[in-house]
C-alpha cells in the first residue's frame, strides 16, 4: 500500500472531539491539581493562572528568552506563533503545554521551586496505594514460569500497563478499572518472541512511558530480557523531565525500585535490576528529545545512532506511538511497516489505544460499528513490530 504523505496531522479544532476536550478540560483540570497540591507562591499562581486562560483560548507565543532552550522553542515555534492552540498539530500542542507548565512552576529556575516534579504527589500515591502489593507479587511470579511462557506474560504486563496512565485518568476515572478487550487490534507477538529468543544476546532499548503502575511491569520485562539471555543489555529510556502527568522519570525509577524492595515477593527481583545496573547490563538514559514536540521521522544523530545499534527497540505508549507513526489521520489500514520504515532498526510498539491515531489495523472499520470509544479508552492494546 503507498502510504499519503499527505495525511492530515490530527488537530485538536473540532469543539467536543478528544482532541479538543484534552486541550480544553484536561490541561485546565491538569493546572488545578498542581496548583492544589503545593504551596505556591502568588508569582507562580499568577503564572499558572495565564496557562489556564493561555491553554483553554490563547495563541501560541516564545517561551520566555531566557529559558535555557529558548532557542530550539523558537526553532519549533516558528511555524506557529500567534495561532490558536487549537489550530496547530495536536502532538506539537500538548508537548507546548506541558514545557510552559514547567516554566510557570519555576522548573527551570533558581530558587526553591526548582526542580520539582509538579506531579509527584500523584505519583507518589499510586505507588503507596496497597492494592498495588498484589499486582508485585503477579510480577514476581513471572521468574517462575517456564522460560516460554516468561516473555509472553511480561510482555502482556508492559502493555497493559499502559492502559490507565495519570492523565487519562484525571478525564477519565473509569480508564483504570474497565476491563480490556482479551483480543489486540494487532498482533506481532511472533516476530516478537522471534527477535527476542533466549540466548539470542545483543542489546535492546527500552522506551518507557509512564510511570508506577507502567513501570513496575516494564522493570518485570526487562528482568526476563537479562536474565533469558535475550539481550545481553537492555538501555531503559526515561524522560529527562516530569511531563504528561506520570512520565517516568530516573527518580520514578529509582522509586519503583524501592516499592519492589520494599514487598517480600518482589525483593528479589529488585535484587536482579539493582545488580543489573551495578554491573552496566542495564544502562539508564534521558534523551532531551522526549520532551521536544518532534517525532521519530525528527531524530536527533545521537540517539538515531543508539537506535541503529539495538537488535530491537520497544516502544511504549500511546504518545510515543504518536512520535513513531506520525500523528496523522492515516487510513488504519496504512502498515505499520510503510510509516515505520525510517526509524533507525528494528521497532515494536508496545501501546493501549488512548488517542485518534492508528495504523496495521485493516478491520478498524468494522469495529468503529460498536462505536469509536474502543480508539480512545484505553480498552484495546497492540503489539507492532518492524524488523
Ligand atoms: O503515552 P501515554 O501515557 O500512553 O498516553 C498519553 C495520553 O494520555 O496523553 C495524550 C492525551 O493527552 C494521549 O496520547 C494519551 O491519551
Amino acid at each position: 500500500m503507498q502510504v499519503d504523505p499527505g495525511a492530515p496531522p490530527i488537530l485538536s479544532n473540532v469543539p467536543g472531539s478528544f482532541t479538543w476536550k484534552v486541550l480544553h478540560e484536561r490541561h485546565p483540570a491538569i493546572i488545578d491539581q498542581v496548583a492544589a497540591a503545593f504551596p505556591y507562591p502568588p508569582h507562580i499562581r499568577a503564572a499558572l493562572d495565564r496557562l489556564r486562560r493561555d491553554a483553554v483560548s490563547g495563541v501560541v507565543e516564545p517561551l520566555p528568552a531566557d529559558a535555557h532552550d529558548a532557542a530550539d522553542w523558537t526553532r519549533w515555534s516558528a511555524p506557529y506563533l500567534g495561532m490558536s492552540w487549537y489550530d496547530v498539530p495536536f502532538l506539537w500542542a500538548e508537548n507546548y503545554f506541558y514545557r510552559r507548565l514547567l516554566d510557570a512552576i519555576g522548573y527551570f529556575r533558581p530558587g526553591p521551586w526548582r526542580g520539582l516534579d509538579p506531579f509527584e504527589p500523584q505519583k507518589n500515591a499510586e505507588l503507596a496505594d496497597p492494592a498495588l502489593d498484589a499486582d508485585l507479587a503477579g510480577l514476581a511470579r513471572i521468574a517462575d514460569l517456564p522460560p516460554d511462557e516468561q516473555l509472553t506474560a511480561a510482555v502482556d504486563a508492559a502493555l497493559w500497563g499502559n492502559r490507565a496512565d495519570l492523565a487519562t485518568r484525571l478525564s477519565d476515572p473509569e480508564a483504570e478499572h474497565r476491563k480490556h478487550a482479551s483480543d489486540l487490534v494487532a498482533d506481532d507477538s511472533a516476530a516478537l518472541h522471534e527477535i527476542l529468543a533466549p540466548g539470542t544476546g545483543g542489546t535492546v532499548c527500552l522506551v518507557a512511558d509512564n510511570a508506577g503502575r507502567e513501570l513496575l511491569p516494564d522493570l518485570a520485562l526487562v528482568d526476563v530480557l537479562l536474565h533469558g539471555g535475550r539481550a545481553d543489555r537492555v538501555e531503559l529510556h526515561l524522560k529527562p523531565l516530569p511531563y504528561f502527568v506520570s512520565d517516568a522519570t530516573g527518580r520514578d525509577l529509582l522509586a519503583c525500585l524501592h516499592r519492589l524492595a520494599a514487598h517480600e515477593a518482589s525483593a528479589p527481583l529488585a535484587g536482579r535490576l539493582r545488580a543489573a545496573l551495578g554491573d552496566g547490563r542495564l544502562e539508564l538514559a534521558v534523551p532531551g528529545f522526549y520532551c521536544t514536540p518532534l517525532t521519530y521521522a525528527e531524530l536527533p544523530g545521537g540517539l538515531a545512532a543508539r537506535f541503529r545499534a539495538a537488535k530491537l527497540t520497544v516502544v511504549k505508549g500511546d504518545l510515543h506511538y504518536r512520535r513513531l507513526v506520525g500523528d496523522r489521520h492515516w487510513p488504519a489500514a496504512t502498515p505499520f511497516e510503510a510509516v515505520t520504515e525510517g526509524f533507525p532498526g528494528a521497532v515494536a510498539a508496545l501501546r493501549t489505544l488512548k488517542s485518534e491515531v492508528l495504523v496495521g489495523v485493516p478491520d478498524a472499520a468494522a469495529r468503529d460499528a460498536a462505536g469509536e470509544q474502543w480508539r480512545l479508552n484505553g480498552t484495546h492494546g497492540l503489539i507492532q513490530v518492524r524488523r
